[in-house]
């Protein structure tokens, strides 16, 4: 199984510093959260990793290789970057549909992942109806549709009810327990504590910290908030 590994990453965009030396390891069958205050350059790590944004310096390697580099991309990582994209007069099931081509699916992955991320009941309506929490599904069911080793998730509980939180966290335990490394960004702090393995922290584009939640303490939210406090 592959696992995600981020070894030295740094992008400038001109004067903007977004990431900077930036080196930590997701490995397979682990959930790992990845924290930061707006514009600590979650999203554009998350990006370089997937390869729609090139490095300055450093490297994300997935299973080892870069993603322009990967034979089966689709099959070894699947990302949910943002719940954009979604043409809103197409169906659920018709999105999923234009997606297994290079995802490679089989048509009846296309009604297991419905299945997976509950939305059978609306799989046929059109997206224009959709509740933020039923776009979130579909984007996730979009990323599962290669059965991907590397799942890559930025916020993907925005939008969902509480039950919808739990239904996730059982979501991607499943997942982690059949050897998937799993990459979670989130500014829920709270619910990243009862979903994740591992935390990483950056702010302002440095890593503040790598490892167990257990290592920082009785509160997730007191350490974050020292961890990233201004200078
Ligand atoms: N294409 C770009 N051109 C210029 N600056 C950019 C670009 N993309 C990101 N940045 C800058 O890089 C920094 C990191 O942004 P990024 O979106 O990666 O942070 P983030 O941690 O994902 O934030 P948020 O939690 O608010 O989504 C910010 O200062 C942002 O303005």
């Amino acid at each position: 199984m592959a696992d995600l590994s981020v070894r030295g990453l740094t992008k400038h965009f001109g004067a903007v510093h977004a990431v900077s030396e930036l080196s930590f390891e997701a490995p397979a069958g682990v959930i790992t959260g990845f924290l930061g205050p707006n514009g600590a350059g979650k999203t554009t790590t998350l990006r370089m990793a997937l390869g729609l944004v090139t490095p300055t310096a450093g490297t994300a390697l997935i299973g080892g290789r870069r993603y322009a580099d990967l034979p089966h991309p689709r099959r070894t990582v699947g990302a949910v970057l943002e719940a954009t994209g979604l043409h809103p007069g197409r169906t659920g099931r018709d999105h999923l549909r234009i997606l297994a081509g290079p995802a490679r699916a089989a048509s009846s992955r296309i009604d297991e992942v419905i299945d997976l991320v509950q939305l059978s009941e609306s799989a046929d309506r059109r997206i224009r109806g959709y509740s933020l929490g039923m776009r979130q599904r579909l984007g996730l069911a979009g990323a599962l549709l290669g059965d991907p080793e590397v799942l890559i998730l930025d916020e993907p509980a925005n939008g969902l009810d509480p039950a919808g939180m739990a239904w996730l966290r059982g979501l991607l335990r499943e997942l982690s327990g059949r050897g998937r490394a799993i990459v979670v960004s989130s500014h829920v702090l709270s619910e990243v504590a009862q979903t994740v393995d591992q935390v990483v922290i950056v702010d302002r584009g440095r890593l503040r910290y790598a490892g167990s939640l257990d290592g920082l303490g009785d509160s997730l939210e007191s350490a974050f908030l020292e961890l990233t406090a201004a200078d």
